[in-house]
């Protein structure tokens, strides 16, 4: 295998999206649009992100791409472009290679997205880095700074579940549902469906769950300039997840990330709205908490017993 021929068995052979003027095969991709466009990148290592014992190629590509669709969803964008850039190590074969690119079409076939580039290099660890891109009706993204005093807290689907998984994986241990778990961890579905639904909100402050709630709370909290209070009972998760540790249960559930489900906030007025949607795309919505003006932005965590701060704790480089 060399550069070139790789990058032949990999290229679509042909292109869904409309506004896809030149994809893969000369300088740089071209497209035109009159919407806005959203545009974001994430990166994914060999052994921070993953390792051999925790994915398939096939998973590797899922994965990153997810994480990726994660973000324009939170924007409120529909996914319609991405570009890989990879770093190979040697050892691995074109087979397993072709297997990542694999996972990526699978998802990306999900949400009629088109691979319209990218680059190759060699190097010592795997990295995969892809560039998303999606398009949003004018004045229609979703930003972190746009939670209100008196909105609803809401978050989709059901938290720690990847983290559990991983924990499954790494330590070989047994749990019930252990397959879905891992599942989860492996192959995230990002939650479009509803983003796009949200669409028909005039405001809704939206982030995605990487990092874990804990994380992406505070960040809603910094950006808006707000108070955000989570109710721990409220916060959803699986019907088996009662089986781990207390200790586990808390901190997979706040801190765990990787489940790429949303949290967001909207006004009182327009929660019914939120459920209407979610019941029509099939997403499983909850209130988790409420929003309140405040001296200071600032998370608080409401327990049985005792209302405390709740500061970032989920997953951080560089640290
Ligand atoms: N190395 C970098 N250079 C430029 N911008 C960056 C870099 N790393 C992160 N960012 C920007 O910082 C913001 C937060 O990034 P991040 O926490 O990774 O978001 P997310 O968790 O949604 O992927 C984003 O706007 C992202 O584009
Ligand atoms: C082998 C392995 N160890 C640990 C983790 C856990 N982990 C790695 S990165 C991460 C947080 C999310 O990654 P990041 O690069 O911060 O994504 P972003 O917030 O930019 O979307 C977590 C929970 C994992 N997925 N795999
Ligand atoms: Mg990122
Ligand atoms: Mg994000
Ligand atoms: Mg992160």
């Amino acid at each position: 295998m060399d550069e070139f021929s790789f990058i032949d068995a990999i290229k679509q052979k042909d292109y869904k999206q409309p506004t896809l003027v030149k994809g893969i095969g000369d300088d740089a991709a071209v497209f035109r649009s009159t919407s806005d466009i959203v545009a974001t990148v994430d990166t994914f290592v060999e052994h921070i992100h993953f390792s051999l014992e925790t994915m398939d190629p096939f998973h590797i590509g899922y994965r990153v791409l997810a994480a990726n669709i994660s973000d324009l969803a939170a924007m409120g964008s529909e996914p319609a472009f991405y570009l890989v850039s990879m770093c190979i190590p040697k050892s691995w074969n074109q087979q397993a290679l072709e297997e990542i690119y694999r996972g990526m079409r699978d998802l990306a076939a999900k949400h009629r997205m088109d691979l319209i580039g990218g680059d190759t290099v060699s190097g010592d660890s795997l990295m995969i880095s892809i560039t998303a891109m999606g398009y949003v009706p004018k004045d229609k993204v979703r930003y972190r700074s746009d939670a209100r005093p008196g909105d609803v807290v809401f978050a989709t689907g059901t938290l720690g579940d990847s983290r559990a998984g991983l924990e499954m994986l790494l330590e070989g241990q047994e749990c019930k549902d252990k397959d879905d778990y891992i599942q989860r961890h492996r192959l995230p579905e990002p939650r479009v469906a509803l983003a796009l639904g949200l669409q028909e909100l005039d405001r809704v402050a939206l982030n995605d769950i990487s990092d874990g709630i804990a994380s992406e709370a505070n960040e809603i909290a910094e950006a808006s300039g707000i108070e955000l209070t989570i109710i721990e009972e409220k916060v959803p998760v699986s019907q088996s997840f009662h089986q781990f540790t207390e200790k586990q249960q808390y901190d997979w559930k706040l801190s765990g990330g990787e489940d790429f489900e949303l949290l967001g906030t909207v006004s009182v007025a327009n929660w019914p709205k939120v459920q209407e949607l979610a019941a029509e795309t099939e997403t499983p919505v909850q209130q988790i908490g409420y929003v309140r003006e405040a001296e200071e932005p600032r998370v608080l965590i409401q327990l049985r017993e005792e209302t405390k701060r709740l500061t970032k704790s989920g997953y951080t480089h560089l640290k």
